[in-house]
């Protein structure tokens, strides 16, 4: 959220307020258009790759396109994403074919794992989206729906959801997948559920942890020969004005909760931007416990305000410009993310070593056979 060069300034007519922002899409914005996919894309993937905690958080009032623009509704993909990418497609197919251009690169130089985890915060209650073994039918029930997840914290801060499962991701196919079973588990819940998928953040992580091979170990500084990042891409849920909307029941408490838990998103971003770093209310919402490492931590971070142009909806596009203009004041401080506890370090040394020994065991026999 730092302010990078060339900010667009845009103004409504008359002396209404002025914002700025890194980048303006406007209506005839393409998803395909290279200026789209690199500001949006590839600068959260590059910074992922290099080892730095990323995020990319959409923000905006019920159908202003966050998840279109997202892409978080992965239908098509299959296993040769390049081919399957459609001109709607969005942001995450995008970054995934980026992000495997990247390990399939660095493959030479690094082993990589990413992992990925798909929750959904609904009601002020964390719910898993990847219930179902890969592979299993993502149609069928969903066994553990509704269960309720718990925030954590490491001791060296680093936030996590306690309980939730992991998917091992080793092509475009097994991510385009996890999504696609998330998606598939939401939707069943929003059918039981009154239609909550547009009310409910939706938040995909992805893990990456790059080990320096043997060979590899001369050629780069020790900073280098371990890397651990952590990408977040967050669909927030609608934003909507209370009054008005004639909500009961149900849908009030949604409501209730989305607008709560975004207005605390809003204080911690008030906090941050105000340099009073000790007393941000991380604490009042799931959503921004769970948002902790992203906002005001190590992490890049990256808002996209949805705004709709209709003049109906000139409140709520303001509200919307304001918020962001706020959390763009924010100052994130990259850090790379390269320690490792003791233990992690001597496995590390210990994998590294039989490696050797490996290379060594197979060189001896072939000069031996010769
Ligand atoms: N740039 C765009 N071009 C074409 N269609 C779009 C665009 N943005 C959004 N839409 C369409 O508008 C509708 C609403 O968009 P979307 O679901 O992305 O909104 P949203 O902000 O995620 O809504 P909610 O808060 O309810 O989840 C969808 O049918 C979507 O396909």
């Amino acid at each position: 959220m730092e302010p990078r060069a060339m900010a667009p300034v845009i103004a409504p007519p008359g002396d209404g307020p002025v914002f700025d922002f890194d980048r303006v899409f406007n209506m005839t914005s393409q998803q395909a258009s290279r200026d789209m996919f690199r500001t949006l894309a590839m600068q959260i993937t590059e910074k992922f790759c290099q080892g730095f905690n990323a995020s990319m958080l959409a923000y905006g009032q019920t159908g202003s396109g966050k998840t279109y623009t997202m892409g978080t509704a992965i239908e098509n993909m299959g296993p040769d994403v390049n081919k399957t990418i459609s001109k709607a497609d969005g942001i995450i197919p995008r970054l995934i074919i980026s992000l495997f251009g990247y390990t399939a690169a660095a493959a030479d130089i690094y082993d990589i794992e990413l992992k990925v985890q798909y929750i959904e915060i609904y009601n002020e209650q964390v719910n898993d989206l990847l219930v179902h073994a890969p592979g299993q039918n993502i149609e069928a029930a969903p066994s553990s729906m509704g269960s309720k997840l718990d925030i954590r914290e490491h001791a060296s801060g680093e936030v996590f959801v306690e309980g939730a499962n992991s998917m091992i991701i080793r092509s475009p196919a097994d991510l385009a997948y996890a999504m696609q079973m998330g998606n598939a588990v939401r939707a069943t819940a929003s059918h039981k559920l009154n239609e909550h998928s547009s009310r409910s953040h939706a938040i995909v992580t992805i893990h990456m942890e790059q080990k320096i091979k043997p060979s590899q170990m001369k050629e780069f500084p020790k900073e280098l020969h371990y890397l651990r990042s952590k990408l977040q891409l967050v669909d927030l849920a609608g934003s909507e004005r209370a009054k008005g909307t004639g909500a009961e029941g149900k849908r009030f408490e949604e409501g209730v909760n989305i607008n709560k838990s975004l207005l605390e998103l809003g204080n911690c971003i008030n906090a941050l931007t105000e340099g009073n770093r000790k007393h941000v209310p991380y604490r009042n919402s799931k959503l921004t416990r769970v948002l902790k490492d992203s906002l005001g931590g190590s992490a890049e971070t990256l808002m996209l305000a949805c705004v709709s142009p209709a003049n109906v909806n000139y409140e709520q596009t303001l509200n919307t410009l304001r918020y962001a203009q706020r959390a763009r004041a924010i100052k994130n401080s990259l850090k790379l993310n390269n320690a490792m506890s003791l233990q992690e370090e001597v496995e590390f040394l210990r994998a590294m070593v039989n490696k050797l020994e490996d290379e060594n065991a197979t060189l001896r026999a072939q000069v031996l056979a010769k």
